[in-house]
Formats: C-alpha cells, structure tokens, sequence
C-alpha cells in the first residue's frame, strides 16, 4: 500500500497535538514559538524562495502587528476608536490594515529596485521601522507596552501557552493550507514565473510588478498575524523582536527549511528555533563563560548549508522520505474531458499580422538596428538571418515589446505597440520563445506550460488570489491544465507532462518553450534560434511541427543560424547586416544575392 504526503501531514499533526497535550509547559511554549516563527517564514518562502525578492525586514512588519493590537488594547482610545472597546480582535484588524498599508506602500518603492539594491532596501526601512517604535511616545519608547491583554474566544480567556497553542498552530496550517493552494494555481505559477525572469514572465502576459506587490503584501501581512499572536502571548511589546538581527534570523530559517517550499517555513523555524535553545544551554557550559555564541555558530550554519544545501533541509528530507517510504506519487489527474479554453479570432491567411516600419535602435553611438522594415503573414514563416552582431535579437526584442526602438514603430494586429510592454503583446497574440531557454528547472514540464495559458483564465489578481487559496477555482484549473497537456502531446511532450523541466535534453525543453508559447493560443509566434543545440533528428521534428502550424494559419518569426534548417522551412528570408536590411525574398534567391554571400563569406571571386 502506498502512503500518501496528506496522511503523513495528518499523522505529523496528530502527534504534534499529542506532544501539546502531554508536554511540559517548557516544551508546549517552545512550540508555540516555533508557530509564530513559521508563519513569518512562510511569508519569506513565498516572497524569497519563490518569488525570488529578498527581504531582511519581515520583523518589522511583525513589530507593525504586534504594536497596532498592543496599543489598541491598552491606550486610552481616541473617540472614532472607541468602538472597538480594545478588543485584540480589532487590534488584528488594525495591525492587517495598517501592516497591508505600509506594505504596499514600501514594496511599491523598494521593489523597483533590483538585484542587489532590494535587500539593503528592505534592511533600511527594516532599521527605520525598528528606530520608530523606540521613538514614538505613544508607542512606549524601548521600553514598551505592558498589559496587553490575552486573547479570548467565546469568553474563555487564551492566557496560557497551552491554549494559545491551538490557536497559533491552527492559524499556521491554514496559512501553510492557503499558501500551498495559492501556488499550486494560475496565479502561484505566475509568482513562480518571476523567478525565471521578469522578461519570460511579462512575455506569457504576466503583469510581474503587480505580482510581486501583491506577494511582499501576503508576506507581510503573514508577519503581521505572527505579531498580533506575539503580543497576546507576551502580553507585553518592547523594539527588541522586531530589529534587523530577528529579521536576518527569519530569512535564516527559511533558507536552511527550504525556501522553495511551503513545509520548508515549518521545518526552518523548528530546526532555528530548537537549535538555538540547545545551544544557548550547551555552549556556555563547554566554554566556561555566557555570552550569544549560538549567533557565531548559525553564521557558520548558514555558510555550510548555502555550500551543501543550498535549497535548505526540506527537499533532502523529502528526496529520503521517497526513498525509505513507499510514498504514493502526487500527481495530478488531466482531465480530458474538461471543456476547451476559449480561443481568439485567428487573422485570415495572407493577413500582415507583425509589421516593423523603420525600426532603428542606438546603442550610445553604436546602430544595432538601422531602419529596419519587415511584415509577416499569417500563414507564412519568415525568417531573419544575419552574421553574429547583426542586430537580430535587438530587433526581435523590439517587435516583442521587451525594448524600445530609438525611432520607428512596431504594428501588431493593427495596433501600434510602440513602447508597448510585452504583456500587452501576449495578450493581442504574440507568443515567443528564448535563444536561452527560460524555464523553472524544478516545476514540472505541465506547469511550465500551463505559464503560457496565463491570460486564458482571466479573474483579476485579488479574485484570482481568493480564489485560489481558497480552492475556488479548480474547474478553471482544470482546463488550463487540459490545455497544456494538449500543447505538451503536440510537440511530443505527451510522455514528460510530470518530469521536472530541468531534467529535460535540452531539444524536449525547446519543445517546452514552444508549447508554453501555444498555449497562449497565439496568432504569431516569435522563434528565437529555435534549432540550436538540437541534434538532426530533434531538428527535423521541430520543422515539422512549426511547417504544421504554418499550415493551420500561424504566422511564425524566427531567428536562426542554421542555414540548412531556415532554407528547408522558411518561405521567405530577411537578412540583417549592420543593422541594415540588405535583402528579402525566397530563400533560393536570398541564398544567391551576391550581397548576402558577400556579408556571409566576405566575398564572391
Ligand atoms: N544592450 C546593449 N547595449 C549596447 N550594445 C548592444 C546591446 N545589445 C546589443 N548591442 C550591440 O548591438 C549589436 C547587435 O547585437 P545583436 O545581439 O542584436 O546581434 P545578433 O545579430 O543577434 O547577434 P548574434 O547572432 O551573435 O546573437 C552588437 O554590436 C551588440 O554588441
């Protein structure tokens, strides 16, 4: 018989309830501790592993929490407050609100930045928020607020670790619950997306900024929950917990958990947390004097664990589990009978349906592109051929929206896309794939696909995100999912659907990248070296699938260096040199224009 991970859970759970009811109050407050550690871990594993943002100031938003329900509760309130009458309840609505608010408001300037720039950015407000509640007055200084009440339910007062246990890991589970929802769905793939890059994601319609606002808000408003429960567990709030050492600790136990995954918050802020108790017992035995040696040896930690594990305990843990246990396989049923997604109009053969009309681009003094026109067809693959620094991948990113020319306009569909992001491109029909391939390695070749389905289900982020968490949307799933099956089996992917993307050849993951680009139901599909690094079988199937699509209307692009591949598919020929256009037409006569032969083999005798 074959075990299945949702009774592991339950069983992990059964014996954690256990270890609450018979443990010792030590134990019982160790744990609770663990809880509200996790949830902010969650948050970072949904902000961090996933999303790709790092962020060093998630205690402070938990201080936002705690602060908020412990001056509700205890100050004197100002008239238009008076009807909460101090209720903790109010002070968790008070604390989301204004934790909601302060989030949206720094990720809308701090995740403008990148790379590096966005963790120093989230250390310095960290840092501010920590200096403003020991400054404001009303706040209590560094020296806090005392006698905040506990939490009642039903009239039954939660004053003691036991029963605050309950409540804390109940609302831990159901966030772990609601996370793993969210991400396994058209939205989580799409906040998965971003890690791929920003330009992969606004290529399959993704509209990365508002996804990442919206994942640094669920984040934060995850700490802040941590900190309501905080402050009604220690009934008292100073700054301490909430400066930029704790909010470095919380970044520690979601990489060393796993980062990438949802069980990984739990399983980092357990190991942390337990950890650091046994250390802090053991450490000024063996040395002979006190002091914070555990913070030296979780240094160390953290160096070992980026070298060996750098995807934290979680997925070793998992990988052992599947070895030693005869765990049944999670994969998800594709329902064929699930009702086609809708599709849109196709254009009539023949149409123009991409037109660049004297595209030129600078580069400082250097013209990558030069006044460069070209229109394609549906029904007809062009394709644009040049010497190594022809400007062929500038111009490709100029007609997909990713660059802006310097002069020119680029024409989709009627419309002019000049300056255009290139979701909005997606979104008309423009479906592309990369000269490197741009895949998540780890997600399934499924998933991967169904990214491209993204604006074929079509709630707006906070219905999708509802939705999603709360399993409101699986008949939508159902067919996106049905979708991308069927892209997969058309470019013979059919036997991949459940294998990780990155254990792919690199041939199937082109493959991928195409049927990711048809699952958007494309009208024009822009190739970028499509038959690089294929070997000649691979080859020869990709031309027929693209001659196939061809004939079923599509209007394909492509850039290629393989001569032998462009002239057996192609039905007409752009070639770029310097930037120029220097000849267009069939292949057999592009192939014979003494100026090509001229740019390709510097001269015909
Ligand atoms: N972001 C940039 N900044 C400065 N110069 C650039 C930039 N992108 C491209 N270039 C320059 O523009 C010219 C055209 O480059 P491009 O990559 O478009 O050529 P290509 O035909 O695609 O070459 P390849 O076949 O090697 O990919 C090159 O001289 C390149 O160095």
């Amino acid at each position: 018989m074959r075990l299945r991970p949702a009774g592991l859970a339950a069983a992990g759970i059964a014996l954690l309830a256990w270890t609450a009811l018979a443990g010792s109050e030590f134990t019982v407050t160790l744990l609770d501790y663990i809880g509200l550690y996790a949830l902010v871990a969650l948050g970072l594993v949904l902000l961090t592993g996933i999303g790709g943002l790092t962020s060093f100031g998630q205690a402070a938003f938990v201080g936002l929490g705690a602060y908020a329900t412990a001056w509700l509760t205890t100050a004197p309130l100002p008239g238009w407050l008076a009807w909460t009458g101090g209720s903790p309840w109010a002070g968790l609505l008070l604390g989301l609100l204004i934790t909601g608010g302060v989030a949206w408001v720094l990720g809308t300037v701090s995740l403008r930045l990148s790379g590096h720039y966005l963790p120093l950015g989230t250390i310095a407000w960290g840092l501010s928020l920590y200096f403003l509640f020991g400054t404001l007055g009303f706040l209590g200084g560094y020296t806090g607020l005392a006698g905040v009440p506990p939490l009642s339910l039903g009239g039954v007062a939660l004053a003691g670790s036991r029963q605050l246990f309950w409540v804390i890991w109940a609302v831990l589970l159901a966030a772990m619950l609601l996370v793993g929802n969210l991400l396994d769905s058209r939205e989580g793939r799409a906040i998965r997306a971003l890690r791929g890059g920003m330009v992969m994601a606004e290529s399959m319609g993704v509209d990365t900024a508002r996804s990442r606002i919206a994942i640094f808000i669920i984040a934060a408003l995850l700490a802040g929950l941590s900190g309501w429960l905080y402050a009604h567990m220690q009934r008292f709030v100073n700054p301490t917990p909430f400066g930029l050492p704790i909010g470095i600790e919380y970044l520690f136990m979601a990489v060393v958990g796993g980062a990438g995954h949802v069980w990984g918050a739990l399983l980092g802020a357990g190991v942390v947390t337990l950890l650091k108790q046994w250390l802090q017992d053991i450490l000024p035995r063996l040395l002979g004097e006190s002091g914070n040696f555990e913070t030296v040896v979780f240094g160390i930690l953290l160096v070992v664990v980026l070298q060996r594990a750098r995807e934290g305990l979680w997925p070793a843990l998992a990988a052992f589990a599947r070895r030693v246990l005869p765990l049944a396989a999670a994969r998800r049923p594709i329902d064929a009978a699930a009702a086609p997604l809708a599709r849109r109009a196709p254009p009539a053969r023949g149409d123009v349906v991409l037109e660049a009309r004297g595209l030129t681009r600078r580069f400082g003094g250097l013209v990558a592109n030069d006044g460069v026109s070209l229109a394609v067809r549906a029904g007809e693959v062009l394709a644009l051929i040049g010497p190594n620094g022809a400007g062929k991948s500038t111009l490709f990113n100029l007609l997909s929206g990713v660059d802006d020319p310097s002069s020119g306009r680029v024409v989709f569909r009627g419309r002019d896309m000049t300056g255009r992001p290139s979701r909005e491109s997606a979104a008309l029909g423009l479906g592309r794939t990369f000269q490197h391939v741009r895949l998540l390695p780890q997600m399934n070749v499924l998933d991967n696909i169904a990214i491209g389905a993204h604006l074929r289900g079509r709630p707006g982020l906070l219905a999708g995100l509802c939705g999603a968490a709360l399993r409101l949307d699986r008949a939508a799933e159902r067919r996106l999912l049905a979708e991308a099956a069927r892209q997969a089996r058309r470019v013979g992917l059919g036997d991949d659907l459940h294998a990780p993307a990155g254990a792919l050849p690199l041939g199937r993951q082109r493959m991928l990248e195409i049927a990711r680009a048809l699952c958007a139901d494309p009208c024009l599909l822009l190739l970028d070296e499509p038959a690089a690094g294929l070997r000649h079988l691979e080859k020869r199937a990709l031309a027929q699938v693209l001659a196939g699509l061809r004939d079923e209307g599509m209007a394909i692009l492509l850039v290629e260096h393989d001569m032998d591949f462009v002239m057996g598919l192609a039905d007409r020929v752009v070639v770029l040199e310097f930037g120029r256009k220097i000849a267009e037409g069939p292949p057999e006569r592009v192939q014979n224009d003494p100026r090509v032969l001229e740019a390709y083999l510097g001269g015909v005798e």
